[in-house]
C-alpha cells in the first residue's frame, strides 16, 4: 500500500551543515501491516515519516500510495488518509479547545469549515462512546479545556483524533516516548487496541526495544539512512530483546544500537 522508491534526502546540501541522510531508500509495506521501526538517533527514522506525509519532499526517487505516485502532492491532501502522532503531547492537541471541539476539528479535518470550533450536536454521541472505550474517564471531561490534561491523556486524545476517522494509514512517531513508563505502557496498549479494531495500516517509531519487539508484525531498524534490518511475521514471533541484541552482535552492528535503545531493553 505504501511504497518508497530511490529516494535521496541531503539537508543543507552544500553547506557546512550538509546532512548526506539517504542515498537509495527503499520500502515498500503492505495493506494490514504492523510495522515497529527502531534505530540510533539521527537515522533517519522521522524523516521517513516527513517524506510519507509529505512534509518534506525527497530529492528524487518516488513515494506511491496504493499505486498512485504521491510523491508530489502536498501534505494538506494526504493527510486527508494518513494520521500522524507525535512525540510532544502539545502537538496533536488544541489546548485552548474542549475535548469536543479538538475531536470535532479532527473529524471535520480537511472540510473548509474544519478548523472553526463549532460543535454538530450529532456527532457529540459517537465522540462519547470513543471517549468511553479508552477507558480513562476523559468521558466525563469532553467539556474541559485540553491544556487542562496530563500529558498521557492528551496523548490518547491525540491518538483518538488522528483515528477518529479512519485513516488509510497511520503513523506513529515515538508517541509515547514524553511519558512515564506506566502511561507509556498504557497508550501503547490503547493504541494496539485502535489498530485492531479499526484495521489500520500502522508503523510505530519507538525508542523502547520491548514494545518494538511485543508490537507489531514486522520490524524495520534504520541505521545512518539505511534499513539494515527487515524481520518478518514468523520470526518476530519468537524475537526477543537478547536475540536481537545477538544479531547486532553476529553483524558486528552493536553500534547501530544507541544508548537509549539499549537501555530501554533493561
Ligand atoms: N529539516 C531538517 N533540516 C536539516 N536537517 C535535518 C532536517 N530533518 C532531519 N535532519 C537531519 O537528518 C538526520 C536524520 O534525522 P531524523 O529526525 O530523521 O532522525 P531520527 O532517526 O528520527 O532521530 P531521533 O531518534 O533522534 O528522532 C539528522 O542528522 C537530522 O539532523
Amino acid at each position: 500500500m505504501l511504497k518508497l522508491e530511490h529516494v535521496t534526502k541531503t539537508f543543507n546540501r552544500g553547506s557546512a551543515n550538509e546532512v548526506v541522510l539517504y542515498t537509495d531508500l527503499n520500502v515498500e509495506i503492505q495493506e494490514g501491516e504492523f510495522v515497529t521501526i527502531i534505530g540510533s538517533n539521527g537515522s533517519g527514522k522521522s524523516t521517513f515519516f516527513n517524506v510519507v506525509s509529505g512534509n518534506i519532499l525527497q530529492d528524487s526517487g518516488k513515494v506511491f500510495f496504493r499505486d498512485k505516485d504521491v510523491s508530489k502532492i502536498p501534505e494538506h491532501k494526504r493527510s486527508q488518509f494518513i494520521g500522524r502522532v507525535f512525540q510532544d503531547p502539545q502537538k496533536g492537541t488544541a489546548p485552548s479547545l474542549t475535548i469536543t471541539q479538538n475531536l470535532a476539528m479532527a473529524y471535520n479535518k480537511g472540510k473548509h469549515f474544519g478548523l472553526t470550533s463549532g460543535v454538530d450536536k450529532e456527532l457529540i454521541p459517537l465522540f462519547k462512546e470513543e471517549l468511553t472505550k479508552m477507558e480513562l474517564g476523559l468521558e466525563s471531561k469532553m467539556d474541559v479545556l485540553v491544556g487542562a490534561l496530563s500529558g498521557g491523556q492528551r496523548q490518547a486524545l491525540s491518538l483518538l483524533m488522528a483515528t477518529i476517522v479512519r485513516p488509510d494509514l497511520l503513523l506513529l512517531d515515538e508517541h509515547t516516548a514524553a511519558l512515564d513508563p506506566k502511561t507509556s505502557d498504557l497508550i501503547i496498549s490503547l493504541t494496539k487496541r485502535l489498530i485492531e479494531e479499526k484495521k489500520m495500516t500502522t508503523i510505530m517509531i519507538t525508542h523502547n526495544l520491548k514494545h518494538a519487539i511485543t508490537y507489531g508484525d514486522r520490524l524495520l531498524m534504520f541505521h545512518k539512512g539505511q534499513i539494515i534490518m527487515d524481520i518478518g511475521k514468523e520470526e518476530k514471533k519468537t524475537l526477543t530483546v537478547e536475540k536481537l541484541i545477538e544479531k547486532f552482535n553476529s553483524l558486528n552492528m552493536l553500534d547501530a544500537l544507541d544508548d537509549e535503545l539499549a537501555f530501554s531493553a533493561n
